[in-house]
């Protein structure tokens, strides 16, 4: 018999395929307190959460058999992915199943904002008949944008559309051609920030989306925009957001999901320009019914067959290709982050070439690897290799992989090329027998260069003096370099530096460098730490 919890509130309809086996007991207890929980945890096979569940390293680090957590809904920003990986737990959630009800919501939220409703209804029931204090304003020929154009994103477009608003979309994967089949226009965040009355948010909260509407932004926008954030707290920065409030800038913000949860930030929750509720985006009983019967049928499916449809951190290989591929596995999650980096856009199109030994093996698991790579980028860890491919085709991204069995200078070699337009990047890499992992080709130059965390790209004239003058700057600067590579395609041509580092290059430095005669360009490249592969290796 396998035992599954469920801590916060769950539809029980959307269970009922879990209380009807005869293999599984579920007990439901919410408001447990992270003791209460951790004290219990052992004894379960799987745990259902919404977004309310913290499930932390500690918490699984109490669990004893757990094999699954799953998250009833999207984002998977309560649970320590990393930590259950480690564990060898499976992550799963249920990916569109809230789509729709996320997609009114902002609706709701949005119309609340023109017509000012939760204004109006407090002041009416509190015995005022005001009919001047709320004029409102129109969605109609209103400019929208939407940034983060994924599941929710474009519902949203699609039902902004029928009131009559123009949308601009910005999504670094949305392409010219999506967006003319849905009839939007294809944005940049500054054509956003000048052009839109309403601007939505809806995406995941990653490195880049962290405060993407800052105070910096605002001042971009146009006076009066109204703001709605129904995806993630901490896209808009919620201080920055008061200030264009007060100020006016802003002219409205509905706003469901906040920096910390619940949320604390007195002087937005009560400003007279904002609306808020408690993340109520998937509070509908058709979603909660749906997410709960898609974890509930997939938890069956895992326990009872062994298959997996939407794990967030599960790959599924055999142990001994996994051991063989390891080194290579490592480094391909890490030419990917190099790739995209350098690209710096998403790509359309992305080749793979293995070569001598790799050719004959079974790289499915490594091109994922490099796949995930890239992606996570822009998507997070909601990428992993079981899904890689997948997102990469909801995205719309071609990708070849070619084989050729003759070795290519190494026993084993890959090179991986992303495209964007007229524009690609191109990273070759190996790994020498007792020397590790090396990167070998940076676009069209060769290099010998260990994968490091920080990395400066530079590619310049061959002209005397430029190595001199790099080190100087990085030198005022305090900082460090590990190694400096240089390659040139003839003398007094092109030619290219590739230096490790011991820190960050920040955007003074950067400046500096650009600012050199001589430089082509110049690119500071981070491998981060965490981006090492997400599954358990054991
Ligand atoms: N308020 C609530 O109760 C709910 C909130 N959500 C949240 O809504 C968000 C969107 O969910 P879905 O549409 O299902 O996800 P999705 O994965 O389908 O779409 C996210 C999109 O964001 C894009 N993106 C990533 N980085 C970006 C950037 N820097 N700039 C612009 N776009 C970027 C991605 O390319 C992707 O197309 C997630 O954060 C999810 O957790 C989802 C359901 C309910
Ligand atoms: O479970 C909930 O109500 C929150 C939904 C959500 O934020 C998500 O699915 O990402």
């Amino acid at each position: 018999m396998y035992k599954v919890i469920v801590t916060d509130s769950i539809s029980d309809s959307g269970l009922k395929a879990l209380y009807d086996h005869p293999n599984f007991t579920v007990d439901k207890k919410s408001g447990l307190s992270p003791e209460e929980l951790k004290e219990i945890i052992k004894d379960y096979d799987a745990l259902i959460v919404r977004s309310q569940t913290q499930v932390t390293e500690d918490l699984l680090n109490a669990a004893e058999k757990l094999r699954v957590v799953a998250r009833a809904g999207v984002g998977v920003d309560n649970i320590d992915i990393n930590a259950a990986t480690r564990k060898g737990i499976l992550v799963i959630n249920a990916p569109g199943a809230n789509t729709i009800s996320a997609a009114e919501h902002t609706m709701a939220m949005m119309l609340s904002l023109a017509r000012r409703i939760p204004h109006a209804h407090m002041s009416t029931s509190a015995g005022n008949w005001d009919r001047n204090a709320f004029k409102g304003v129109e969605l109609y020929e209103k400019t929208l944008g939407v940034i983060g154009m994924g599941k929710i994103g474009a519902e949203v477009a699609k039902r902004a559309q029928r009131f009559g608003m123009k949308i601009l979309g910005y999504d670094p994967y949305l392409t010219e051609e999506r967006a003319n089949q849905m009839n939007i226009t294809k944005a940049t965040l500054y054509d956003i920030a000048r052009e839109a009355d309403f601007i939505t948010v809806h995406t995941p909260l990653t490195k880049d989306t962290k405060g993407l509407i800052n105070d910096d932004y605002l001042a971009k926008t146009k006076k009066g925009v109204r703001i709605i954030n129904c995806a993630r707290g901490g896209i808009i920065d919620e201080d920055a957001l008061v200030r264009g409030l007060n100020s006016g800038q802003v002219a409205g913000a509905a706003i469901d999901v906040f920096e910390t949860e619940p949320a604390s930030n007195q002087e937005l929750l009560s400003h007279p320009h904002a609306i808020v509720t408690p993340h109520l985006g998937a509070s509908t009983v058709e979603a909660q019914e749906k997410v709960a019967q898609e974890v509930s049928e997939e938890i069956i499916d895992i326990f009872e067959t062994d298959s997996i449809h939407h794990a967030i951190n599960m790959p599924q290989v055999s142990g001994e290709t996994q051991k063989k591929l390891q080194p290579f596995i490592d480094l391909g999650e890490q030419i990917g982050i190099l790739a995209i980096q350098l690209l710096k856009n998403a790509p359309d199109k992305i080749d793979i070439h293995y070569y001598g030994n790799l050719a004959k093996e079974d790289n499915n698991l490594l091109t994922r690897t490099m796949i995930k790579g890239i992606l996570s980028y822009h998507l997070s860890d909601s990428v992993n290799m079981v899904n890689a491919l997948h997102l990469l085709n909801d995205q719309g991204v071609s990708f070849n992989v070619m084989k050729n069995p003759e070795s290519k200078g190494f026993a084993s070699y890959m090179e991986l090329t992303l495209h964007h337009g007229d524009h690609h990047s191109t990273i070759g890499a190996t790994v020498l027998n007792g020397y590790g992992a090396r990167i070998v080709k940076m676009n069209e130059y060769r290099v010998d260069v260990r994968p490091e965390r920080y990395l400066l790209y530079i590619e310049h004239h061959d002209v005397p003096g430029m190595i001199g003058r790099v080190g100087s700057i990085l030198g005022n600067h305090d900082i460090n370099i590990g190694t400096m590579q240089v390659g040139r395609a003839e003398a007094g041509g092109d030619a290219n530096m590739v230096l490790t580092l011991d820190k960050k290059v920040n955007d003074e430095v950067a400046k500096e460098l650009v600012e050199m005669d001589g430089l082509k360009a110049v690119q500071f490249l981070e491998i981060p730490n965490g981006h090492l592969p997400a599954y358990n290796m054991q």
